[in-house]
């Protein structure tokens, strides 16, 4: 058996200051180079960026709605356009836009509600908690690397507003509200469920523990010797994205399942698989099971299924199988993984879909 993609430990990228992502922004649209980005191109390659980063996480079969609160500035702009791609892509998707920076942003945001977002100015009388379905992922795109200070009017409701919620939030390129360079130094306790950095992760973002992607598949491999930060090959085939969490802490199990016969087996395991709630099944035929059921010595010819997942997939392993199976008292035995090659384990946490914050908050 061979992954199709066997992914590499998360890659050791380096971070960035705000005066460093600054002076890359200057540089991507400095006319003195040739070619140099416009803004709109850099702002359609982020907010794609955003997108894909956001349906990896949050696929539109288990969170159909998306909350995009924008901000004043480019990471607004972000906003807006994965707004617009993640309608396009299956979801429900509200705006809420207090204010737009020139005649571009209007143009963003009329493209995103010509393609079905939903768009709001201002906060509803019965508050931005009313637009929360129990569906609902928020996106930060209110502040980016050239915030500064606390929050001025009308974002001094929304950054408070984000920082309260318990609705999973993904940000983008910074928590609005924490320091670029410095992180949560005002003590917000803000926590994010997940943060896409954009080009490189900023310093203020190092305490971050959530999910956290990086993107910037769009800046020329001669800014890595310029101002230090990795480009191009840190990203897999077609991928604009590339996750930063390291996973040197995570637990996996292996389940063991009887099952009557290799057909029943396969479809417990088909069902497990492309649910991504386990990454692999192996079905082991012509299994002789000697048991004592109900007073009597049984003896059955079985299959035996080998499962591999996440620790934290187990009980949703053992409610798929209760469902699917036909016995009454399925085995279900759940074996800890000690150890294993480091290939073969990132392999498997990438396949098994990892529980979100709300998730666990609902367990
Ligand atoms: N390099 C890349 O890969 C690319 C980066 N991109 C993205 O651009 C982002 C940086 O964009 P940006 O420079 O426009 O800054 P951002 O923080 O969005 O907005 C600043 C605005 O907020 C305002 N403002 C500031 N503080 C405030 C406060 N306390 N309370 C209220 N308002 C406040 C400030 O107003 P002013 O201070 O001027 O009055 C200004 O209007 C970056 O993080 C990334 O997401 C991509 O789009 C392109 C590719
Ligand atoms: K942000």
């Amino acid at each position: 058996f061979t992954p199709s993609s066997v992914c590499a430990a998360a890659p050791n990228v380096p971070y960035i200051n705000s005066k460093t992502a600054a002076a890359i922004d200057v540089s991507l649209m400095d006319p003195a180079t040739s070619p140099s980005y416009t803004l709109p191109q850099l702002m359609e390659l982020a907010g794609l960026t955003v997108s894909t980063a956001f349906h990896k996480t949050y696929p539109p079969n288990n969170f159909r709605h998306v909350l995009v609160f924008v901000g004043p500035g480019n990471n607004g702009g972000d906003g807006l356009v994965a707004a617009r791609h993640l309608k396009l892509w299956g979801y429900d998707v509200t705006c809420v836009v207090p204010k737009l920076k020139d005649e571009y942003f209007e143009k963003l945001k009329r493209q995103a509600e010509d393609c079905g977002c939903e768009m709001l100015s201002e906060e509803p009388a019965a508050g931005y908690a009313s637009l929360l379905t129990s569906e609902t992922v928020i996106i930060d795109s209110v502040f980016g690397f050239s915030a500064t200070g606390p929050p001025r009017a009308p974002y001094d409701t929304i950054v408070p507003f984000l920082h309260s919620t318990s609705a999973p939030v993904m940000a983008v390129d910074i928590p609005s509200g924490w320091s670029v360079d410095s992180g949560d130094v005002n003590d917000t306790k803000y926590s994010p469920d997940s943060l896409i950095s954009l080009t490189a992760p900023k310093t203020g973002s190092k305490g971050f523990t959530g999910r956290h992607w990086l993107g910037g598949r769009f800046v020329p491999k001669r800014f890595e010797a310029e101002f230090g930060i990795k480009t191009e090959d840190i990203y897999e085939g077609a991928e604009m994205v590339r996750e930063l969490t390291t996973t040197s802490d995570d637990a996996y199990s292996v389940v063991y399942v009887t099952a009557p016969n290799g057909d029943s087996a396969q479809s417990i395991a088909s069902e497990l698989v492309s649910t991504k709630t386990v990454a692999c099944v192996n079905i082991i035929p012509a299994v002789k099971s000697v048991y004592a059921w109900k007073g009597k010595v049984e003896t059955d010819d079985e299959v035996l299924m080998m499962i591999k997942t996440r620790q934290e997939r187990v009980k949703d392993v053992e409610k798929i199988v209760k469902k699917l199976h036909e016995y009454e008292t399925p085995e279900v035995l759940v074996v800890g993984v000690e150890g294993g090659s480091e290939e073969y384990l990132k392999w498997l946490g990438e396949s098994v879909e990892k529980k979100t914050k709300k998730d666990k908050d609902e367990e």
